[in-house]
Parts: structure tokens; C-alpha cells; sequence
């Protein structure tokens, strides 16, 4: 979470020319209220079991740029999902970089809310290992927003055109 996903995300869709759909954005809609009013009103769980449903929903649209959140992989499902319909990018930080964020993502994102800085760090470090499962890692340590939608615009462009089958 704080990755950058939402904001480049945006960016990346626009300079495709696709939608852009935040599964977050969608399941505030969904509730009708900001994400941690969802986890004190319902618990994770619904929450958890919303996330699944609209990734479902909308990774098997095509021609879509999608933001998941930073705890989506933690299913095995939304794993099994993205990876089979779509093309999935990680956006990979720093632990020092993510550091620097933490104090403008803590009123937004209740997994962090009451933590210490060692149990973000524990938290941090654990879902590593889960953020393996994609297909193109990118880290965004160096990149300002616009200069990451560009890069990553490209990249997937030359792929594209690399992969293109022949006529
Ligand atoms: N490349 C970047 N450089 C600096 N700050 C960024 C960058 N990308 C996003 N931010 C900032 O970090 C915060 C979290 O970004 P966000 O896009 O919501 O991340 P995510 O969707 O991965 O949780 C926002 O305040 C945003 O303005
Ligand atoms: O990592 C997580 O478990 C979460 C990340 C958030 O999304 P971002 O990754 O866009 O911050 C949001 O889905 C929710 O607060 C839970
Ligand atoms: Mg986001």
C-alpha cells in the first residue's frame, strides 16, 4: 500500500487510452463509505470478500488498466485471477522510501492504523514474498508519478510490439 498503484495507475490508463478502474474506488462505491468506515462497520472480512468479487468481475474485462489493493494477492484466488487474465505489474519500493510515505497513508489505510513503525516494518517485509507471483516487477523508488506512467507506458508498448504476432 502507498506504492502507487492508484496514482500512476490512473496516469498509465490515460496515456493507453483505457479505463481505469481502482478495485478500492469501487468497493467504497459498493458500501457507499471511505474504506475505514467498511472495516469498522463490517469488519475485513467483508471487506476482503468484496475486493474478490470485483477483481473477478473486472480482471476478466479486457482493455482495462486496474489497481488492486496492496492486500489483494494475500487470496490465493485474486492470485489465480489476475494472473490468468491479465497482465500484472508490481510495483516494488524500498523499505526506506516506503518509510517516508507511511505519515500520509495512515488515516486511509486501517492496516496500519496503531502500528508501530516495527510491526509496518514486519508487515512490509512479509508481504514481499507474496508480491512475487506477476509477470513484469517495476520499482518505483526513483520514478515522480508522471515519469512512471511514461516508463511503464513505453515498456508495455515495446512488448507489445515485440510479441505482436506475425502476420
Ligand atoms: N511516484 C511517486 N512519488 C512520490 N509520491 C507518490 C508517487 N506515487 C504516489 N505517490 C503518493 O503516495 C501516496 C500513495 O499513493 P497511491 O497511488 O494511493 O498508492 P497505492 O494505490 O499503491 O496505495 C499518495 O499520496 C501519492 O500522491
Ligand atoms: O494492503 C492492504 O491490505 C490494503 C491496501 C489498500 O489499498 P492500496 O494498496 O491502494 O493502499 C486498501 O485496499 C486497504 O486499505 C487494504
Ligand atoms: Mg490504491
Amino acid at each position: 500500500m502507498g506504492a502507487g498503484k492508484t496514482t500512476v495507475g490512473k496516469l498509465l490508463a490515460r496515456r493507453l487510452y483505457r479505463d481505469f478502474i481502482d478495485i478500492d474506488e469501487e468497493i467504497e462505491k459498493a458500501f457507499g463509505m471511505p474504506i475505514p468506515e467498511i472495516f469498522n462497520v463490517y469488519g475485513e472480512q467483508a471487506f476482503r470478500d468484496k475486493e474478490r468479487e470485483l477483481i473477478k468481475a473486472f480482471g476478466s474485462q479486457p482493455l482495462l488498466v486496474i489497481s488492486v489493493g496492496g492486500g489483494a494477492f494475500l487470496q490465493e484466488e485474486n492470485r489465480r485471477n489476475c494472473l490468468a487474465n491479465c497482465t500484472v505489474l508490481y510495483f516494488d519500493i524500498s523499505w526506506d522510501s516506503w518509510k517516508e510515505r507511511i505519515h500520509i497513508l495512515t488515516e486511509t489505510r486501517p492496516l496500519l492504523k496503531d502500528k508501530t513503525l516495527q510491526e509496518m516494518e514486519q508487515l512490509f517485509r512479509e508481504r514481499q514474498s507474496i508480491y512475487a507471483a506477476n509477470h513484469s516487477e517495476f520499482r518505483v523508488d526513483n520514478f515522480e508519478a508522471m515519469d512512471a506512467a511514461d516508463y511503464l507506458a513505453d515498456s508495455l508498448k515495446m512488448s507489445w510490439d515485440i510479441h505482436a504476432p506475425q502476420p
